[in-house]
């Protein structure tokens, strides 16, 4: 089985140099960091009345700049949604900028977010979708029933790698198919952590590297699920890993939380000079 690796590049001032990255804004706060990610991605979208928060926050992310220049310089690519949260006033302002405006109030049995990776996928058809990562601002920490349609869309769409982040914590999907190694960024992420199986029993998993590992373990609801767990203590300078093996591939999907260290993440985004 293949490995994968995971790491939260994208968390640091500095411009990875791969993988391509996409951000999609949902309808809730910008995390403070939303303008590094911003940053980092190729192609910004907003799903439906997330560009109000980008239209409203920014601007409050960044008080000792004009609030009408930071609403210019940011202006999503992509608006795209059933566009009944979107103030009429935002959606003519990004309109006029030449902001692409996808209306799909006909499908109500999609949601905005899935309508947005929908697109990001159909963008790059030629893009190995191994080198697209999607970032997803203000996925977490809000109503249930969003959060878990957020995490399905993880799910329906669990051949690209998307990762949703809120001001707390960002989660992704390690799929059946691979073997992972997490690098864990120690001034931003940690040190807890959680594996959480998703959709089914996870029948046999291995971990190195965290405080409570797992030895041929099964986890289930109901049963065992690895929550408040820690990165082993590394030196703070040297990244940090776990290992994750799924080698059984009947098993289910498991998610990866990481918490995000909120002070780091404010001094990253204090030294964005975009
Ligand atoms: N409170 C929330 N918590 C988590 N995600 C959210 C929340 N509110 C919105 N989202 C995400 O942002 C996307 C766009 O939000 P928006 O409010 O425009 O959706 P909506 O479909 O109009 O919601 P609804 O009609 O259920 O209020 C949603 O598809 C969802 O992914
Ligand atoms: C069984 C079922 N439950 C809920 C909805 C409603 N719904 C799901 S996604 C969506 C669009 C939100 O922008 C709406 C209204 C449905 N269609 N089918």
């Amino acid at each position: 089985m293949e490995l994968m690796s995971h790491s939260s590049t994208f968390l640091l001032p500095t411009i990875p140099p791969s993988p391509t990255c996409a951000l999609v804004v949902l309808n809730q706060s910008l995390p403070r960091f939303a303008p590094l990610l911003w940053k980092h991605a190729q192609l910004r979208l907003c799903a439906d009345g997330g560009a109000n928060r980008v239209y409203d926050d920014m601007p409050l992310l960044l008080p000792h700049e004009n609030a009408f220049d930071v609403r210019k310089r940011y202006k999503p690519d992509v608006i795209k949604g059933d566009m009944d949260s979107i103030r009429k006033e935002v959606l003519e302002f990004y309109a006029s900028m030449g902001t692409k405006i996808i209306d799909e109030s006909d499908d109500q049995d999609t949601t905005d977010l899935h309508k947005c990776v929908a697109y990001i996928r159909d963008w790059a058809p030629d893009l190995d979708k191994s080198n697209l990562c999607i970032l997803v601002a203000g996925a977490l920490g809000g109503r249930f029933d969003h959060e878990i349609g957020n995490i399905n869309v993880l799910c329906r769409f669990s051949t690209i790698r998307i990762i949703l982040i809120s001001e707390d914590c960002l989660i992704h999907l390690l799929p059946r198919t691979h073997h992972h190694e997490i690098h864990i960024q120690p001034t931003v992420e940690g040190p807890h952590c959680g594996l959480i199986p998703i959709g089914m029993p996870s029948g046999s998993t291995t971990t190195t590297g965290l405080q409570w590992d797992l030895a041929e373990t099964e986890m289930k609801f109901g049963g065992l699920i690895s929550t408040s767990n820690i990165v082993k203590g590394e030196k703070i300078t040297k990244r940090s890993r776990i290992i994750f093996f799924s080698p059984n591939s009947e098993q289910a999907k498991v998610l990866l939380e990481m918490v995000l260290l909120q002070m780091a993440i404010a001094h990253v985004n204090y030294r964005d000079d975009h």
